[in-house]
């Protein structure tokens, strides 16, 4: 049995370099010292003290975002000379050593080369991570299945596998389903007059309405305000797919301002004399740089010391809340045309593969009980999030070096912390607690799991991801009663279309109060560790 505070290696972990006079400075508890350890998947750092070993710590090496050294041959001071890593999960760790022994050259080079492997080609961890669980994860989301839940095909809407090689959008699925008038011609046209091929496709579909939610990129109007009689069709098709389609509501996510913008880039939004039955509105939800800032404005109010003074100015001024707010009053006008006025909704921004995922999952997750079910919100994430391609290696910068690469943003960290707001408001509504939320998130950055790896399915189908790494879904699967929701009130399964009669569709459907009196910071995330800001509970320590 592992000592406590001891390193616990996974299956093919192996320790690459020890460091033994080392101390780490916890903004918290001062300087510690201890043995600091290099493994091919983390950095782990017990004190020698066992009265500190609730400092000791475990960073998965993909967590690291940058490694800088601290002071030099110079510097006098007591531990001042180390290195220091900016992590993605909202904290910075600073260890320190003794100048003579000169293990800082052989720690600080193989953490830069473990901790971004694509930087200096050397394969990710997850290919080499082996470990068995009971069920194989990969096989929780099978896309038919998912359509025939749904109740895809029928006569409104078809399955086409005009994608199966990834050469019509080589960044959207293999399978599609999109109404059944549309033939494969007519869907090369669309993809034609759609930014990067990402054509209007069908997301969800209501049980009993038959509204749906399809989702796409802008279209390629530019400058010269160009229109496509094809891409017009369709999305006539789309709206008399709906019974009582006489109207269909174009969500733009963007700000007007940019979505005018993008016209000088080719891109723009549909102008209503072009699509006569369509009604455009602007969500005004801002882009992956404004988010990117936003976050980094809430880490550093977070992170080392809260200043009390400052908190709710702080935290006011980082606008976190309010994009939040905006995005969930986005998703309840989606619910709100869907649900209430059984009118179909397509949703897009820019590319249609950030915002766009953002929307639609959250007003999947709104309408659909199925998504609030453990087994559901894998399914949702494996389809919104990853087969519709949205870029997790680039905005996380999986095993790569370029820390400020401005590509890279939050956007599914925050659209879990809008899941994270619906459980706050419909506590039995979800099968899973936050715990899940923030298991996800760890393993987001961990690079463990295959899961989260490359931007499209068509790599991961190149990389062999399924045979060649294992699933988070496995390892949260083997371990779902630590995810469960006692206070959970909903059938254990919605495997049918519509839940059992008991459940009324007012029932089951979930609308949010998007406002920012009620809207709140999630601390056990953005304050983890922070020891003052939230109760010592070490279940958010180690998930
Ligand atoms: C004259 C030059 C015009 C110009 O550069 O347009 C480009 C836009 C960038 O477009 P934006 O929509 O503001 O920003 C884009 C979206 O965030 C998009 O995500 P999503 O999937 O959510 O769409 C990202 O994938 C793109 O990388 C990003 O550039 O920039 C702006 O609109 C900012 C100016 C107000």
């Amino acid at each position: 049995p592992h000592v406590l505070g001891d390193i616990q290696l996974l299956d093919s972990e192996k320790v690459m370099s020890v460091a033994r006079e080392v101390t780490y400075l916890c903004p918290f508890s001062g300087p510690i010292r201890g043995i600091l350890k290099v493994t091919n998947y983390q950095l782990h750092f017990r004190p020698l003290d066992a009265a500190a070993l609730q400092c000791t710590l475990s960073v998965p090496l993909g967590v690291v975002s940058r490694i800088e050294k601290v002071g030099g041959a110079s510097s006098k001071g007591e531990n001042s000379y180390g290195i220091e890593l900016f992590c993605k999960d909202m904290r910075n760790l600073r260890f320190a050593h003794k100048q003579e022994n000169h293990s800082r050259r052989g720690i600080f080079e193989k953490l830069q080369q473990l901790a971004f492997p694509l930087s200096h080609k050397l394969p990710m961890f997850a290919f080499s991570y082996s470990e068995h669980f009971p069920e194989d994860g990969w096989h929780v989301y099978e896309p038919i299945a998912e359509l025939k839940r749904m109740g895809v095909n029928n006569d409104m809407w078809r399955i086409t596998r005009i994608n199966d090689k990834y050469e019509v959008c080589d960044s959207y699925p293999s399978v599609w389903a999109v109404p059944a008038g549309a033939n494969d011609d007519l869907l090369r046209s669309v993809a034609a007059f759609r930014s990067r091929g990402r054509i209007p496709v069908l997301a969800w579909i209501h049980p009993s309405s038959q509204a749906t939610i399809t989702r796409c990129s802008q279209p390629l109007v530019g400058v010269s305000g160009k229109r496509s009689r094809e891409d017009e069709r369709y999305i006539q098709q789309i709206m008399e797919a709906n019974a009582q389609g006489h109207k269909l509501f174009i969500m733009d996510a963007r700000p007007s301002a940019n979505a005018i913008a993008n016209k000088a880039k080719g891109g723009g939004y549909e102008s209503e004399d072009a699509y006569q039955n369509a009604e455009l509105v602007f969500l005004d939800i801002h882009n992956i740089h404004v988010m990117r800032e936003s976050l980094r404005k809430l880490k550093e109010l977070c992170f080392p010391q809260i200043d009390q003074a400052r908190w709710f100015s702080g935290i006011e001024a980082t606008c976190w809340l309010k994009h939040i707010k905006c995005i969930l009053a986005g998703a309840v006008r989606i619910v709100d045309k869907v649900e209430n006025h059984k009118t179909s909704v397509l949703v897009h921004c820019s590319d249609g593969w950030d915002r766009t995922a953002q929307l639609t999952a959250l007003a999947m997750l709104m309408l659909d009980p199925y998504y609030r079910t453990l087994r559901g919100f894998e399914v949702l994430i494996e389809k919104e999030w990853l087969s519709f391609g949205h870029k997790f290696q680039l905005r996380i910068g999986h095993g790569d070096e370029r820390h400020s690469d401005a590509d890279r943003s939050p956007v599914f960290v925050q659209w879990v912390d809008c899941v994270w707001q619906l459980q706050q408001q419909f506590p039995t509504a979800f099968e899973f607690t936050e715990r899940l939320l923030i298991t996800i998130v760890d393993h987001l950055y961990s690079c463990r799991f295959g899961t989260f790896l490359f931007n499209t399915e068509r790599e991961r189908v190149k990389e062999e991801v399924k045979t060649k790494t294992v699933s988070l879904w496995s390892y949260i699967n083997s371990r779902q009663d630590l995810y469960l929701n006692p206070l959970y009130w909903g059938p254990s399964s919605f495997g049918s279309n519509s839940p059992p009669s008991p459940y009324s569709r007012p029932q089951v459907v979930l609308v949010p109060v998007a406002s920012l009196r009620v809207i709140k910071l999630w601390k056990a995330l953005y304050c983890r560790w922070n020891p003052t800001m939230r109760q010592q509970d070490p279940i958010y320590q180690r998930t």
